[in-house]
């Protein structure tokens, strides 16, 4: 069943309440991807299947999970960017494929389609990465792209994860470096919340900071272990990522995970669309966010660069002008979350924190 999970009870004696939404069976390991059958029997759900991945990943991984699914009704759908459009269009695919069940196969933008999917249809889902790129695999949060800039949508958890790390070791190490970098964002994204809490009575989840918080220092302290592309790596960044999600879960929102630096990343993208992933523009605007906070910004610059991840606007392939853009535009992207980049920083401050990101 959907829920709103940020509902509040007009309650005489006590006004709150909240559903935190968890997945139910997560199964992360070599060879993961053959446990979907048996998965989908534990689940219960039985009915037609809409097989949701990129252009990519179902060539591939895709395939495999269709081969897997023989003899079950399956229907295939190909997702793009995630719009409201295209989710429209991915709809009225399950609707009219009368699909009970949704198998997201791919990266971030596939999995949040299925999310808000499921979600407005109220049917269930099976969060299937093929990479460890976001920590959107377990989270009940979408992140929607629409002419204002990305917005945060309340959407489904999946029922079920399937993380197979002999999948997500063969994908580029760019991508697992990209997820490393979405949770160090985690750093920022309190520190934000925290100054938010000070300065506006933004109501904090100390669970969810907690739980973001370490999930980010734990990250960390295995960065030389995470630089490699194998098996062990994709271990460590899937548990990251899964808990991560998880603290967006107990928030009711993407807070413990998206501060200042996300903004940042999606006016990014908004400036130059395509040109970085997700968590690889999430890094440098960790790295930014740490600066304007007076925090050990170097040390977050060490621990990306460690893990392969681009620390500066040269390495992600944009100028310097496009992202001091990005750092004065970003309180443009959901304004009514404050941080430490909705705070009046003037273009020269801009320029130079820029700068700071080439000193050696
Ligand atoms: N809902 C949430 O809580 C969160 C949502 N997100 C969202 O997720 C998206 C970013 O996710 P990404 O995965 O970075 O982007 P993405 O879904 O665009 O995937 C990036 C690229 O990786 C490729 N790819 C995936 N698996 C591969 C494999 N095994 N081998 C080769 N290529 C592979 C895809 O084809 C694609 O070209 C954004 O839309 C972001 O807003 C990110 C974090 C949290
Ligand atoms: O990317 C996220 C956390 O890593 C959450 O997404 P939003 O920034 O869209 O809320
Ligand atoms: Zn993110």
């Amino acid at each position: 069943m959907n829920v709103d999970n940020n509902r509040i009870l007009k309650d005489k004696t006590f006004d709150k309440s909240r559903w935190m939404q968890m997945p139910r069976n997560v199964v992360v390991g070599h060879d993961a991807l053959l446990q979907i059958p048996g998965i989908i029997d534990d689940l219960g759900v039985a009915g037609p299947i809409l097989l949701l991945s990129g252009a990519t990943t179902m060539q591939t991984v895709g395939a495999r999970v269709a081969g897997l699914l023989e003899g079950r009704p399956v229907t295939t759908c190909l997702v793009g960017r995630i719009t409201y459009d295209e989710i429209q269009r991915v709809e009225d695919a399950a609707k009219e494929a009368g699909s009970v069940l949704i198998i997201a196969v791919g990266g971030g933008r596939v999995i949040d389609t299925a999310k808000v999917v499921s979600y407005n249809l109220d049917i269930q889902f099976v969060s299937v990465p093929t990479a460890a790129s976001h920590d959107g695999i377990a989270s009940s949060r979408a992140s929607v792209v629409t002419d204002a800039g990305n917005v945060s949508v309340a959407a489904q958890p999946p029922l079920a994860i399937v993380a197979d790390t002999g999948v997500i070791a063969t994908a580029p190490h760019r991508l697992l470096a990209a997820g490393c970098a979405d949770i160090i964002a985690n750093y920022t994204a309190i520190l934000d919340w925290e100054l938010s809490h000070r300065l506006t009575g933004e109501a904090i989840s100390e669970y969810a900071l907690t739980l973001s918080k370490i999930t980010a220092e734990i990250l960390v302290k295995n960065a030389d272990l995470v630089s490699h592309n194998d098996e062990t790596a994709a271990w460590i960044v899937v548990k990251a990522l899964f808990s991560s999600g998880i603290a967006m879960s107990i928030a009711g929102s993407s807070r413990p995970a998206s501060g200042g630096e996300h903004k940042f990343a999606h006016m990014l993208e908004r400036l130059a669309p395509g040109v970085a992933l997700h968590g690889e523009a999430c890094g440098l605007g960790t790295i930014i966010g740490m600066y304007l906070h007076g925090g050990d910004w170097k040390g977050i610059r060490t621990s990306l660069r460690r893990i392969g991840a681009p620390t500066t606007p040269k390495d992600l392939g944009i100028s310097n002008e496009t992202c001091v853009e990005a750092v004065l535009r970003a309180c443009e992207i959901r304004p009514e979350r404050f941080t430490i980049f909705d705070t009046g920083i003037t273009r020269e401050a801009a320029v130079a924190v820029v700068e700071a990101l080439y000193e050696v």
